[in-house]
């Protein structure tokens, strides 16, 4: 079952990473001892996902300390340290909301902030059910259609979270009450978390579903193929305009235009409202080579340069509602 998916576990020789790298032609798992390995590991998307990100820096913290006393680091290179992992990446409020909600601990020592950090994980697996459960009553009782047709976009599955998922939790929910037809799995450009990962999460649990092109959503859309959008969030300003995976607003223009549900899932932890507009939103530029090559070799003339923005800002006045752990909100 994906719902026994594991993105990430502590075990008695520090943090066990599933890597999302190699999937999904292989299950491999990463036992992290060392910050350097972590923040490896979060800049490659072994680790990915705003709220695994969030788990992933609560137990780095742990990590760092470990490492700490095992090499005899004082207070100052700690703080560092675990002020590296804080800044692995920039977009999900997460990854710092995890280090920031275990530091406190951190005088109790490794044992109390590892209590923490799992808590952060059995939060999140709860609060993405009761996601699931809103966000399926809310699209049920607005739209219509029976069998529901649903797109989605990046992976916001077990992988991406401490467990279940958050706009996927939504769809094992719909699925679940027997009302899913076929969800549409944009593959998601340039590392393809929707084709490696949702699919596999998909796949797994028996979901019917189809991979498309990203350059596919917007005419999926408009054609009428679908019923409601349903994806994640990295960030959630205080006004609602949303960061999520690029790509992202495409899809809410492409619903916004054919009068159709575009609705975001995400726990309060995903929620900044330290941060007032998207366009404050720190947006994180990933490597050329990501869009330049693919598999490793190069698709576009040596001359080419490339931008690879990791993520986009949906403003608030394209989403339907934003689904967390406590209900709907419309903005
Ligand atoms: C529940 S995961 C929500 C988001 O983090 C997800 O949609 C997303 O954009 C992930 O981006 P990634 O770059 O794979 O970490």
């Amino acid at each position: 079952m994906a719902s026994e998916i594991r993105s990430l576990a502590w075990h008695d020789t520090g943090l066990r990473l599933l890597d999302q790298t190699a999937l999904p032609q292989r299950v491999v798992y990463l036992d992290i001892t060392e910050v350097d390995a972590l923040i490896d590991a979060i800049r490659r998307l072994a680790v990915r996902g705003a709220p695994a990100l969030g788990a992933a820096g609560a137990y780095g913290v742990a990590v760092a300390m470990r490492q700490g006393g095992r090499e005899g680091w004082d207070a100052a290179r700690l703080a560092a340290e675990i002020g590296r992992i804080r800044d692995a990446r920039p977009t999900a409020v997460n990854l710092a909301g995890g280090v920031d909600r275990v530091l406190p601990f951190a005088a109790e020592g490794v044992e109390a902030v590892l209590a923490e950090a799992d808590a952060v994980v059995r939060e999140d697996v709860e609060a993405n059910h009761a996601i699931g459960r809103h966000g399926a009553d809310w699209i049920l009782s607005r739209v219509g259609r029976r069998p529901l047709r649903v797109l989605t976009h990046c992976n916001t599955g077990s992988l991406a979270t401490a467990g279940w998922g958050t706009a996927l939790g939504i769809v094992r929910e719909l699925h679940a009450r027997g009302v899913l037809e076929v969800v549409y799995v944009d593959e998601t450009r340039p590392l393809l978390q929707g084709s490696r990962l949702t699919a596999w999460e998909l796949a797994q649990e028996g979901i019917a579903h189809l991979v498309q092109p990203d350059g596919a959503a917007a005419s999926t859309i408009l054609r009428g193929l679908v019923d409601v959008a349903v994806i994640g969030a990295d960030r959630i300003a205080a006004n609602g305009d949303t960061a999520n995976k690029i790509g992202s607003v495409g899809v809410a223009l492409a619903c916004a235009d054919a009068g159709i549900p575009f609705v975001v899932a995400a726990p309060l932890t995903t929620f900044d409202d330290a941060t007032a507009h998207g366009d404050e939103i720190t947006i994180e530029e990933r490597p050329e080579s990501e869009v330049l090559e693919v598999a490793g070799v190069r698709v576009a003339p040596v001359e080419s340069r490339a931008f690879n923005p990791a993520f986009d800002v949906t403003p608030a006045r394209l989403i339907s509602v934003i689904v967390n752990e406590a209900g709907v909100r419309e903005y």
